[in-house]
């Protein structure tokens, strides 16, 4: 886990990078209701006129408005400019003429520009009430209203205040003659009218006073309305553009945070599992650490390149939405409740369903491949024993297993999306029946509620991104905690802190000292207090019957496993002092399944040497007696070598095997087993050059024939895991009983009295 942090946290500035542009995504994605709602309720219910701060207003019009907030008169006049005919200069008054005809007539008040939001908000809450009761006082009310509604309403309003004064008198200059207190009477009467009636209708009263002094005025009212539109509309079209942009930005980084975490991990895995001692490796298994390291790094890059748009997004967009609703200042929050109740009983039930399905899933296809990878790597043995038949039926009911249960969770899954789309839509109508309700009573504007819609099916989508998540999730953390389990394990063969070195001068001096070794979790001893020596310039031979410890006893030499007990040296320094490089460079190592790797027979003998020359290579090659088939093949050294060497013979691989140990130019060399798939004549040649050509080096031979033994310096005989015999063929054929069982049993009396008769 801890490995798994660290490499999550040098993605830790890209993640950090990806969650601003997500916010900042969010906050484009959630203005865009915003904008949509301006334009319908602004752009074209209020004719493009946003605030209720008249823009121009006539001098008689303002007087009459004025009236009604005497003491806050200079406060308002001081945001306005006064132009008439006689204070503007000559190129002024034209220009200002061609905006507001009517300034021929009469002089007009001007907003001054450049006036801050908060001022503008300031003037408008002075200037509405007067402003509203100045046009329900108009005498011709149904002129400037073209809406019904208004128009009942204001006549309402206006006949109600106006039964005490007489009809043709001036309501204005009555008003202009009343005293201070009676005027502020007026005044709150209107307001309490005002709030009875909601502020959408009042504002509304508003925006429809100021279209009719802007017409009265002359200026162009449909410019007005056509500039906040195409206005409204560009600013929504850059916001869009910036969360496309930041989309890409982000779908592009969170792909390449995804590679890049799972490249190194793959490293990260490979490189602990190729410290791994074979007790590490046998833990695991080779196919599940290949697993591990393909299918299940896979996952979490998956999980990854999805976390970013849906786990970071969804709660961020949520959020947003949520709070925006509430903005709205709706009474409509309800539906919210419901449409998020419908989407999570949809789901759980989905999952419900589903869910026991899909781990089903992850386990047939496990099955699958394991009965692919049996049948495909077993073909030979199928088609000599005929039992293709046999095979097919497996694999068929394998792959029937997965298919119905793939089918069971599509079909579930194809009902997700009809039923989310009948949700949202379901929702949407909801909203829009209640809606019209508000609208009706002038709490809310159509704008609000296209926005209500939008945010309510944004909120119900991160909800669904959020629960798509829970399907995703538990399957990649199996997958980490997997990985994890790999990382956190430490590799039980390690160097030591100070590590001793080898004097160059001396060869192999390689000595078991009452060696004890057990595999990890078994119960008994596979060896028991071993002991011998195997001396430069000798061949040291262990012998056994199969099962005996030999392939473990020579595994101990190179470090492959730790000793339980005892201790090897080699020079005199027990091994685990030395490094591991040091040690394993100065043993020339052939394994008892000849292992091959693709390439060519040249880059598969000079594996363990760097900088290696060609002669070396033919030297090599030569005295494991392989020259003769590398000259037969087309391109000699060149020659390609398939994956485990499967195009070469058992023989030949050996034999390939041997020369990579040899061409490593070691001081001890080891074969396991090596020379059991050559045949006798080649064997005994092979010996005889080893012996020749390796004179002053260690030799130890793991041998099952008597024959690639006998002529040994030493021989080691090995039974149960205890070594019954040690020395030279014709005391132990006398001295041994292990051996001569093993010797009678290979070759006949005469030929063991002769020396073997192949012996050179
Ligand atoms: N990785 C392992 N884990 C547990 N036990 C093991 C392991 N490898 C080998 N053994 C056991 O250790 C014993 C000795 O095995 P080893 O391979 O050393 O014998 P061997 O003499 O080389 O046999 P052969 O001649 O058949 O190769 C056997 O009983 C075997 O079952």
């Amino acid at each position: 886990m801890k490995e798994f942090r660290k490499i999550l946290a040098k993605t830790k500035v890209s993640i950090l990078f990806v969650i601003v542009l997500l916010i900042i995504q969010a906050a484009c994605d959630l203005s865009l209701p915003a904008y949509t709602s301006n334009i319908v309720n602004v752009g074209i219910q209020q004719g493009g006129i946003d605030s209720l701060v008249p823009d121009a207003i006539r001098k008689s019009e303002m007087d009459k408005v004025l009236l009604f907030t005497k003491k806050e008169q200079e406060d308002i006049l001081q945001y306005y400019k006064f132009c008439s005919k006689e204070n503007l200069s000559k190129e002024k008054f034209s220009s200002y003429k061609s905006k507001y005809p009517i300034i021929e007539k009469e002089g007009i008040y001007v907003l001054k520009s450049n006036l801050a939001k908060e001022e503008k908000n300031k003037i408008e809450a002075k200037l509405k009430t007067p402003m509203l009761i100045t046009y329900m006082l108009s005498a011709d009310i149904s002129q400037l209203s073209g809406k019904n509604s208004e128009k009942e309403n204001g006549d309402a309003m206006k006949n109600s205040f106006l039964q005490s004064i007489p009809e043709g008198t001036d309501v204005f200059a009555v008003i202009t003659k009343m005293p201070e207190e009676n005027i502020n009477e007026l005044v709150k009467e209107f307001e309490k009218k005002f709030d009875s009636l909601g502020s959408s209708i009042t504002k509304q009263f508003g925006i429809s006073y100021l279209k009719g002094e802007y017409n009265a005025i002359n200026m162009d009212v449909k410019s007005i309305q056509i500039k906040y539109i195409v206005f409204t509309g560009l600013k929504m079209l850059l916001v869009a553009l910036l969360a496309m942009g930041t989309t890409i930005l982000v779908t592009l980084l969170g792909a390449k945070i995804g590679t890049k975490v799972s490249k190194d991990l793959r490293s990260s895995v490979f490189s602990k599992v190729l410290h791994f001692s074979n007790q590490e490796l046998n833990k695991f298994s080779t196919s599940s650490l290949i697993t591990r390291s393909t299918n299940d790094i896979q996952q979490i890059q998956m999980l990854l390149v999805m976390m970013a748009r849906m786990i970071v997004y969804a709660p961020i967009i949520g959020i947003g939405a949520l709070i925006k609703v509430t903005r709205t200042g709706s009474d409509m929050f309800w539906v919210i409740g419901v449409a998020v109740g419908a989407m999570l009983l949809l789901i759980l039930i989905l999952m419900q369903v589903a869910m026991p399905k899909f781990k089903q899933v992850q386990q047939l296809v496990d099955k699958v491949n394991q009965v692919a990878r049996e049948i495909l790597t077993g073909l030979p043995v199928i088609r000599a024993f005929n039992t293709e038949r046999y095979e097919e039926k497996r694999f068929d009911g394998a792959n029937r297993d997965l298919t119905k249960v793939n089918l069971f969770v599509n079909r579930v899954m194809m009902f997700m999306m009809p039923t989310m789309m009948f949700i949202m839509n379901g929702i949407s109508i909801l909203i829009l029946w209640v809606g019209a309700d508000s609208v009706n009573k002038g709490s809310m504007q159509v704008g609000d509620i296209m926005a209500f819609i939008q945010y309510t099916i944004q909120i119900i989508m991160a909800f669904l991104m959020l629960s798509l998540m829970s399907i995703i999730l538990p399957r990649a953390i199996v997958s980490a905690k997997r990985i994890c389990e790999v990382l956190d394990t430490e590799a039980t063969i390690l160097d030591p802190d100070d590590t001793k070195s080898f004097d160059n001068r001396d060869r192999g001096y390689v000595e078991f000292k009452e060696v004890s070794f057990r595999y990890p979790k078994a119960t008994e001893n596979v060896l028991n207090h071993i002991s011998f020596t195997a001396k430069p310039g000798e061949t040291t031979a262990i012998i056994g019957s199969t099962g005996s410890g030999k392939s473990t006893l020579i595994n101990l030499i190179p470090r492959l496993y730790d000793v339980t007990e005892g201790m090897i040296t080699v020079n005199g320094i027990d091994i685990r002092e030395i490094s591991q490089h040091n040690l394993r460079e100065k043993i020339g190592f052939a394994p008892q399944k000849a292992l091959l790797f693709s390439g060519t027979i040249e880059s598969n003998i000079a594996y363990g040497k760097d900088n290696i020359s060609d002669e070396e290579i033919q030297k090599a090659a030569r005295i494991a007696q392989a020259s003769d088939f590398i000259d037969e093949k087309p391109e000699k050294y060149k020659d390609s070598i398939a994956q485990n060497g499967d195009n070469v013979s058992g023989g030949q691989k050996q034999r390939l095997a041997i020369a990579r140990a040899l061409a490593k130019d070691a001081d001890i060399f080891i074969f396991d087993d090596s020379f059991s798939a050559l045949d006798y004549k080649t064997d005994r040649i092979l010996r005889q050059t080893l012996k020749n050509e390796l004179n002053d080096r260690t030799i130890i031979i793991v041998a099952q024939r008597i024959s690639t033994v006998i002529n040994a310096d030493q021989i080691v005989v090995l039974d149960e895991g205890n070594i019954v015999g040690m020395g030279k063929h014709k005391d132990l054929i006398e001295s041994c009983e292990v051996y001569r069982d093993i010797a009678y049993s290979q070759l006949s009396e005469e030929e063991l009295m002769q020396g073997g008769g192949v012996i050179a």
